[in-house]
């Protein structure tokens, strides 16, 4: 579903700022991959979520989503193939716009906002229905008045509307507080396993990084250091991880959030 091959990317070419955040690096994905992302602080993990969403075009190497070469295709093309999430619960909507204009606007594939059909709302209001938050009554309320944990979970569902090739979650649950992340994260489980999307995931908690999807990369240096699925995966433990870590880089996971969580 996603093949990236010898991505390289330097912020800042020929300044003493010079940063190598990604290095040749490739990967491979199948379709319906539920893939946890892990690594140490400025490891390259949020910077090769934006080169394959095209925030910015590498420098070498080519990204190619289910079987079309996307390396040179403008970031505004490739969101309608794939979803984006960030931390911050407030980066995905828009504030000042109702619930269901913002879902008109993640659904609309090129039509006009004024013509949200009947059917698309009674759409709208199924779709939010199972997050339980009640949502599905306040479709005329300005985004800004939700809660973070309620902005995260219609991000995420407005991300979904149209089931995106890959969905691309960075630390979406980390700014929020552990029930709401929980809360946010089955939802995030249930509608991947619902559209069998194919998804990474950055996180910084290694044991949820073993438990969710079926396959976890570790990145360091702008390098996938190791990656590992399915069966393999499943004996693994969090001091395993650290023990790989250690061998791969010769030196201690330096990640602190990672570390404390
Ligand atoms: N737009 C940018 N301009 C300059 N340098 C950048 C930019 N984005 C990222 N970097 C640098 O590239 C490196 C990789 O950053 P990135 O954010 O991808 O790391 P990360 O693995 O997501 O780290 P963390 O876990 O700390 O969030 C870091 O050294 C960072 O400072």
């Amino acid at each position: 579903m996603l093949e990236l091959k010898n991505v390289s990317k330097t912020f800042n070419p020929g300044t003493v700022n010079e940063k190598k955040a990604l290095d040749k690096l490739s990967l491979n994905l199948n379709e319906g991959d539920f893939v946890t992302i892990i690594g140490a602080n400025g490891a390259g993990k949020s910077t090769l979520f934006n080169a394959i969403c095209g925030t910015f075009y590498t420098d070498e190497g080519q990204i190619i989503l289910d079987g079309e070469d996307i390396t040179l295709q403008p970031d505004y093309i490739r969101a309608k193939k794939i979803g984006h999430l960030f931390q911050d619960p407030m980066s995905g909507t828009a504030p000042g716009m109702t619930i269901e204009e913002n879902m008109a606007l993640a659904g609309s594939k090129g039509g006009w906002l004024s013509h949200v059909s009947k059917k698309e709302k009674e759409l709208f209001r199924e779709k939010l229905r199972p997050l339980n938050m009640g949502l599905e009554d306040r479709m005329h309320q300005p985004v800004g008045l939700l809660s973070g944990g309620q902005r995260q979970a219609l991000t995420l569902v407005m991300a979904t509307i149209n089931p995106p090739k890959l969905l691309l979650l960075d630390e979406h649950t980390a700014a929020l507080d552990p029930g709401t992340a929980e809360k946010v994260l089955n939802l995030t489980k249930s509608i991947i396993a619902e559209h069998h999307l194919t998804c990474m995931m950055i996180t910084h908690n290694m044991q949820s990084a073993l438990e969710l999807g079926n396959r976890t990369f570790m990145m360091n240096s702008g390098h996938i250091i190791f990656d590992t699925a399915n069966e393999e995966r499943s004996k693994l433990t969090v001091n395993d991880l650290l023990e790989r870590f250690k061998e791969g880089v010769g030196k201690q996971l330096d990640n602190d959030r990672m570390l404390l969580s």
